[in-house]
């Protein structure tokens, strides 16, 4: 026999439900609070920073313990998630009274970053993502559910390239992952990561698996037949949200493909270099989406961030959106549809939780209050010549009745919790009305009886009173105890009194307690039925909550509109991009001067006149950076189906938006700031084409001077030349603007600085943000430097040190245009036709039979034949 110091039983219970749920955190409740042992204790007091204790020993090692009090367990969960960390709650599933020795314990659920739909561990206006991803020959396979709102979505894409520029867009709380080596580095350093063991993602049986789900016979109707790295990774979600949350997921009724190429590519980088919603600094406020998002709803403000990330490229719905937000704008409907949006709650999160069955009577009030204002939106909406809001009030569709079911079946202003009862109106259900109607009498009895019994015994200060332990009961004085009839019976001695119980107030006493007990059990049944009522409308109304969403983001693209002056973009079928007297959204937004509008043309296919690339040139803090942007976001806002800053602006097809700009260091992938310019320029010259938007800011100074303006004239004739795409090419090597030459598709702009004198001596740099033709003639460094306050001394000893090096610039070559163009000092720069270019760009082992066949009439075309 082991002489082993035993567990004690109660670790033996905890350890159990441990070996099961090994690698996240277990909360194991004990009475008013969950607690966490061992190596769990260690983690959570880390994470949370709460203390870390002992409770006893057991096995005949202290037991290391942090625990949480159960009422405030939301904001530790929701802090937990937050860090991508996931928590079995293991409840008391017994009753502690009831049972002799330990009371029973389980896992309920299992709380996870990418499976929350509890509305205190939400972001209301972000939608939070469970991702799977499956591998296959061809590429890789995504699966994501936003389980709070009740949408399931796949795609397939072709390479880590694209697996990155997803998970960029869709930045998932949660992310499932066959348990094999080999998975690239951005993926492994994502929080949130969970390996599941690789059999779960095969595809035949989740085939099998997503046909029983959706109740099918086969997956063609979804557009899955053909797509067996979705279907893997879909089903491999799917195991997993079941087995996390232990129930049935009615809302996810279907699942959608959501394919890459209907809208505008844009990779992590570009998303990054746009601040969409984040800026490089991690703040918020100043961003995109700050400046564009003034939604009513949490459900608008999510869907206006998914369509932020996701730019279309089917030109009917944008234009029908375009229409919309105009007709809406004209009307000046826009302000009276957003108020009525006010009252308007997150419709397709209660819709979730409806169908989970874990809404709050207050959800219920809040989608009552939301169908009851469908009527004033239809009148609203009625006259609108609009073909999209006038779908989108067909879509919101009719719930009146429902809306009247609701009005008469619960009070007003319902409690937080069903559990307390109070959730229902009266005439709602005539035996809860009765079950109350007994509780709420009672006063009026204990009232009577009070006074009857002073009545009979003469002990005119006898009261009837009520305790939780004792129930109810008759108090008497010590002074007049010795009037107490006999029928009496002692229930509680107090100091200076004595309480008794007679038989009638005992049988009062149950009948009370029980209707109570009753209309209770009536109250829960009854709000089961009117879930079960509800959920035979489900798909009508997430339909319709859609439908709201939508609304609100069109009235909020009004609404913005006319706030900040923003025109209506034209898309057009002509290549190319017109932008008359465009502005950057973000910094006009938070600049107290006014902005300088600017304008672009971009007319590749305007023959020899026309122009695919600029070469922008002008001083530090000239307004390089901030007009590529803009020209960038405009394009951007124009694809969202927003109008835009500017007073024209057309814009052919655009397929990619692409970008390098900054140096965003990315050190903790160990790679160093050129590396990084590097590599996001590789990207961009192996997938910009000709209808691709490209910004290139400032290539090559993370390295030497020569190697970097060797690099950056190649790129900018690789873009020009093979590429072909529209492309801001913001430099400050000057030489880069004899790149452009009439016919060739290339030009220079600038921006400009003036000097201006005090009268007291002192030089200001006045800037001037207006895009002229031509190149610049100077830089201004010096002069922006001594403004951002270099000492005096360095400033004096660089000016000394320019005058030198352009003395020697003047008396032999250094960086002249000469020099960079002779082949035996700077080999890279042999004068080279446009056909050779095109011709050192092709890499013959790369191309297809057709596409090396399109190369050579690409050349043949620019050697003029
Ligand atoms: N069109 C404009 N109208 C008004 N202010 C502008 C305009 N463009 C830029 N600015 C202001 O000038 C500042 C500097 O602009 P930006 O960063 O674009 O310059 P840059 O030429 O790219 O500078 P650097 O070469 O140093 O990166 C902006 O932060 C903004 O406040």
């Amino acid at each position: 026999m082991s002489t082993e110091p035993q567990h004690t039983p109660l670790m033996q219970q905890f350890l159990a439900a441990k070996a099961e749920h090994p690698d996240i955190l277990l909360f194991f409740r004990m009475g008013d609070f969950y607690e966490l042992f061992y190596d769990d204790a260690r983690k959570a007091a880390r994470l949370l920073d709460i203390s870390l204790t002992q409770r006893g020993s057991s096995a005949g090692q202290p037991i290391p313990m942090a625990g949480v009090p159960h009422h405030a367990a939301e904001g530790y969960l929701a802090r937990l998630v937050a860090l991508g960390e996931s928590v079995a709650i293991c409840e008391q599933v017994g009753d502690p009274a009831a049972s002799k020795g330990l009371v029973e314990r389980k896992v309920v659920r299992i709380v996870t970053p990418g499976t929350v739909t509890d509305e205190a561990l939400l972001d209301e206006r972000r939608d939070t993502l469970l991702l799977a991803v499956a591998r296959g020959r061809s590429g890789f396979g995504l699966a994501w559910a936003d389980l709070a709102g009740g949408r399931f979505m796949v795609n397939e894409v072709d390479g880590g390239d694209a697996l990155e520029a997803e998970l960029s867009r869709l930045e998932p709380a949660e992310i499932l992952l066959p348990d094999e080596e080999g998975w690239p580095a951005f993926l492994c350093a994502r929080s949130g990561l969970r390996r599941r063991a690789p059999w779960l993602f095969d595809a035949d049986s989740g085939r099998r698996k997503l046909e029983q789900f959706f109740g099918v016979h086969d997956l063609a109707g979804f557009g899955l037949d053909q797509r067996p790295m979705a279907v893997a990774a879909a089903s491999a979600l799917l195991g997993y949200v079941e087995e996390t949350q232990k129930q049935r997921l009615p809302h996810l009724t279907s699942i959608a493909v959501e394919s890459g190429d209907a809208a505008i590519a844009m990779n992590a980088a570009t998303r990054r270099h746009l601040e969409l919603d984040t800026r490089v600094d991690g703040e918020q406020k100043h961003t995109l989406l700050g400046v564009l998002d003034s939604t009513i709803t949490p459900m608008g403000g999510r869907l206006l961030r998914r369509w932020l990330h996701r730019p279309l490229r089917d030109r009917d719905v944008l234009a029908r959106r375009h229409h919309a937000v105009a007709t809406l704008v004209e009307s000046g409907a826009e302000g009276t549809l957003r108020e009525t949006f006010r009252g308007l709650g997150d419709l397709e999160r209660i819709l979730s939780r409806i169908a989970l069955r874990s809404a709050r009577p207050r959800d219920l009030a809040t989608l009552r209050d939301g169908l009851r204002m469908l009527p004033e939106l239809r009148g609203l909406l009625a006259a609108l010549d609009s073909p999209r809001l006038q779908m989108l009030v067909t879509e919101a569709g009719d719930h009146d009745a429902l809306a009247a079911l609701l009005g008469a079946a619960l009070v007003e202003q319902p409690p937080v919790l069903a559990r307390d009862g109070g959730v229902f109106a009266e005439g709602h259900d005539a035996g809860l009305d009765e079950l109350r109607h007994l509780s709420s009498n009672a006063d009026q009895f204990l009232v009577d009886l009070e006074q009857r019994e002073r009545d009979t015994t003469g002990i005119a200060n006898l009261k009837v009173g009520y305790n939780r332990v004792h129930g109810y009961y008759l108090e008497i004085s010590k002074a007049q105890v010795g009037k107490a009839p006999t029928h009496y019976t002692r229930r509680q001695t107090l100091a200076n009194a004595e309480r008794y119980i007679t038989e009638e107030l005992k049988a009062f006493e149950d009948k009370v307690l029980s209707a109570r007990e009753r209309a209770l059990a009536r109250e829960r049944q009854l709000y089961e039925a009117l879930l079960d009522t509800l959920n035979q409308h489900l798909d009508p109304l997430k339909r319709c909550a859609a439908a709201l969403s939508e609304l609100d983001v069109l009235a909020c693209f009004a609404e913005r509109a006319q706030a900040l002056d923003w025109s209506r973009p034209r898309l057009v079928a002509r290549p190319g991009i017109h932008i008359e007297r465009g502005r950057h959204p973000v910094v006009e937004a938070v600049r107290s001067e006014p902005f300088t509008p600017n304008d672009l043309v971009l007319d590749s296919d305007a023959g020899d006149a026309g122009t695919r690339m600029l070469v922008i040139t002008g001083p530090n803090m000239g307004g390089k950076s901030t007009y590529m942007r803009q020209n960038a976001l405009i394009v951007l806002l124009a694809h969202i189906g927003s109008f835009v800053p500017a007073a024209v602006a057309d814009i052919g097809p655009v397929d990619r938006i692409l970008t390098r700009i900054g140096a965003g260091d990315d050190l903790a992938r160990g790679h160093s700031t050129f590396m990084v310019e590097m590599s996001e320029t590789s990207y961009i010259l192996h997938h910009a084409t000709e209808h691709s938007l490209v910004l290139m800011d400032e290539i090559g100074r993370g390295t030497s001077t020569y190697d970097g303006l060797a690099l950056a004239e190649a790129c900018a004739r690789h873009l020009a030349t093979v590429n072909r795409c529209h492309t801001l090419f913001a430099t400050h090597y000057f030489e880069l603007t004899t790149l452009a030459a009439t016919g060739n598709g290339i030009r220079n702009v600038h921006l400009d600085a003036v000097e201006h004198r005090g009268r007291d001596g002192t030089e200001t740099l006045v800037f001037m943000h207006a895009v002229k033709e031509g190149p610049a003639d100077r830089s201004f460094g010096l002069q922006v430097a001594a403004l951002a306050g270099l000492p005096k001394s360095v400033v004096r000893h660089a000016r000394g040190r320019l005058a030198e090096l352009e003395q020697r610039r003047h008396d032999g070559p250094v960086l002249s245009t000469e020099a960079l163009q002779a082949p035996q000092q700077i080999g890279l720069f042999a004068p080279s036709s446009a056909a050779t270019e095109a011709l050192a760009g092709i890499d013959p082992d790369e191309l297809s039979p057709k596409e090396a066949l399109e190369a050579l009439y690409r050349l043949k075309q620019l050697l003029g034949d």
